[in-house]
């Protein structure tokens, strides 16, 4: 089965619609965003969550520091990090016991692992953007426990999976009607799509 990760999330009616429709994870922006939660607004969402689904934390281009106390402030159980981070950012924040997720480009290196992460992200060069990319592209170069991201909805998730035979697929705009609000209808569409594909 695909495992399907719902990013930016904000609300608590959102939440509960993900977890309820079927979601593996469930993300929550604490960088520059229009997506951005304080992580005490986190860790009340994330209270929400039951253990099966994992709790993520997005940032972007933070040093291991400002990471390390916005998760521990959430309790989130996952971090998520894109740009382009050393392989020392990660080995930095392992002694958390958090799940590493590396969110890259598809310039980067795409082997799940290479930077002791658990799981990664191959998304758009913009990330939250809702901009789609040439998913097919990375069909067969991304190995592992690997997510594509990157302009999905409910109207083309499937298109994509078949493109590029993810492991696992996340998505944030696409089930939104203006950035930063969700529409729980469309994360309803989009995991009955995918349940479907996958
Ligand atoms: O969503 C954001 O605003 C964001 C900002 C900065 C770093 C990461 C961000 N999102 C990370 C995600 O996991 C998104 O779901 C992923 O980029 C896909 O976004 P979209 O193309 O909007 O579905």
């Amino acid at each position: 089965m695909v495992y399907v990760k719902i990013c930016g999330l904000s609300e608590p009616e959102h939440v509960t619609t993900a977890v309820e429709a079927g979601a593996d994870a469930i993300g929550f922006v604490m960088t520059r965003s229009p997506r951005r939660i304080a992580p005490e607004r986190a860790a009340e969402l994330a209270a929400l969550v039951p253990d099966h689904v994992l709790t993520v934390g997005v940032f972007r281009g933070e040093d291991p520091d400002t990471v390390r106390a916005a998760a521990l402030a959430s309790g989130v159980r996952a971090i998520q990090l894109h740009g382009r981070h050393p392989h020392g950012d990660f080995t930095a924040l392992k002694d958390l016991g958090l799940r590493l997720i590396r969110a890259v480009d598809a310039e980067a290196d795409l082997r799940c692992g290479a930077y002791d992460e658990d799981l990664l992200l191959v998304d758009a060069p913009h990330a939250g953007s809702g901009q789609a990319w040439d998913w097919a592209a990375v069909r067969g170069r991304a190995s592992g426990q690997w997510l594509l991201a990157g302009g999905l909805t409910p109207a083309n998730v499937a298109e994509a999976i078949a493109a590029a035979a993810p492991w696992g697929v996340d998505v944030s705009s696409g089930v939104e009607t203006a950035p930063g609000v969700k529409d729980p209808a469309l994360i309803r569409a989009f995991l009955e799509t995918v349940r479907r594909a996958g």
